[in-house]
């Protein structure tokens, strides 16, 4: 059925918007639903909900997750699968994720997919929501999994037209409720009263004390295993948000992992005698974080670094350079990215609002990965000092295994480092 936008009433407001160029009246914008009602009775609890957005929207939807009313940053994710992987990256603290894949929640979830032990995303929005599930790992229910989690989820929205307008107007703020005694303009103006950049997020979702890893992949789904054998690299991982599959994926080429707070002294983690530091992936704004930079910078030098997504981007700071908030960022697991070295194009996971700006970095820095749909820079390397880093996501989870070599590149790093020592 052809999803159809209609604009319906105008509401002055008189508000001014926070930022510039937004209307200031709100109009609502609702999509035909998909789902067949009437005809098949839903398998979930459904609450009449909306979505108001700070440029003046509101997008009425129903609700199948937990009732309740959440502000956040409003992001699109183009990958046609893994949405549980993706309810537990723990980079999406603050951000609601929009799918852009029309139907979700067909293959329902199951524990072994877990990036994370939580959700730390603000809530999912949806055009439809599967109204069966099949597949023979499934546990339980998208809904019920979101229920049990207290998170929000959303369907039958215009997802494509709130694409749309993200590409148009850059990544947006906006609060999801199921609360129906709170106006439009309240719930705009709680949308333009909140913000995410400069917010340090990577303190709440960062582990509280360090641990060993000390699981791995199944070696069902392991791949490219021949050469690898034991243990023989000690890994420091700095947990800035970190997802499973980074440890997984080292884990598995043979590194002995430590994961250790955000705010693990430099020389403490210098005095466990690594072979090798790991930045992890993590939410929010990487300027909003001064203190992590100063550990990275301490950690410049005295053993290889590899730097994962927020980890590149701390890296790239503590290499002198600056990092900016993109118009809406990279979330999905279609990116196409040149490996400068080789000329090799990979198709890549990504999952980032910001970037490190090329032009900021001293000499030396090689901008060794591009991003082709629009030249942003992807990946780092400072070879002085042993340090590689990559913008996007090697481990995937969810998403395509092109780039699984960084972690070989990692190994014959810290190789290169330990034989030279
Ligand atoms: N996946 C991540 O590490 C995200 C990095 C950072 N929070 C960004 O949005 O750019």
């Amino acid at each position: 059925m052809a999803a159809t936008t209609t604009l319906g009433f105008l509401l002055p407001t008189g508000l001014s918007p926070r930022r510039g160029g937004f209307k200031v009246s709100l109009i609502r914008c609702s999509a035909s639903p998909l789902t067949t009602s009437g005809l098949v009775e839903k398998p979930w609890d459904s609450y009449n909900a909306r979505l108001v957005l700070e440029d003046g929207s509101i997008w009425p939807a129903k609700s199948f997750g937990a009732p309740g009313t959440r502000v956040a940053e409003l992001v699109f994710n183009t990958s046609l699968t893994g949405y549980q992987e993706i309810l537990t990256d723990p980079s999406y603290a603050g951000q609601f994720v929009l799918m852009t894949n029309p139907q979700i929640g067909n293959t329902g979830v199951n524990l072994d997919d877990e990036e994370s032990e939580q959700c730390f995303l603000a809530g999912l929005v949806i055009r439809s929501l599967s109204i069966s599930t099949s597949n023979w790992r499934c546990t339980k229910t998208l809904a019920d999994y979101l229920t049990e989690r207290n998170l929000m989820g959303v369907y039958d929205l215009d997802t494509r037209a709130i694409t749309r307008r993200l590409r148009e107007e850059g990544s947006l703020n906006g609060v999801l409720t199921t609360d129906q005694t709170k106006t439009d303009q309240e719930l705009l103006h709680m949308s333009r009263s909140w913000d995410i950049v400069g917010i340090d997020l990577i303190t709440d979702v960062s582990c509280k004390s360090p641990y060993e890893w000390v699981n791995k992949t199944d070696s069902e789904w392991d791949f490219n295993t021949a050469s690898r054998s034991g243990k023989p690299y000690r890994v420091i991982a700095y947990d800035f948000g970190i997802k499973h599959n980074i440890l997984r994926r080292l884990s598995s080429y043979g590194c002995q992992i430590t994961v250790v707070p955000s705010t693990f002294p430099a020389s403490e983690a210098l005095k466990m005698n690594p072979d090798g530091i790991l930045f992890s992936n993590g939410p929010g704004d990487p300027s909003a974080v001064p203190y992590a930079v100063e550990t990275v910078k301490e950690l410049l030098g005295k053993a290889p670094v590899y730097g994962i997504c927020m980890g590149h981007q701390l890296l790239g700071q503590a290499l002198g350079g600056k990092t900016f908030k993109m118009k809406f960022g990279h979330h999905g697991g279609n990116h196409p990215v040149r490996n400068n070295r080789t000329g090799q194009v990979e198709i890549s996971a990504q999952n980032h609002n910001y970037a490190v700006d090329p032009a900021s970095l001293p000499g030396g820095v090689e901008v060794t990965h591009v991003n082709l749909n629009d030249g942003s820079c992807a990946g780092l390397s400072f070879p002085a000092m042993n340090v590689m880093s990559l913008q996007y996501h090697p481990e995937a989870s969810p998403g395509p295994h092109d780039s699984d070599n960084a972690f070989k590149e990692f190994i014959e790093l810290m190789k290169r480092s330990k034989q030279s020592s």
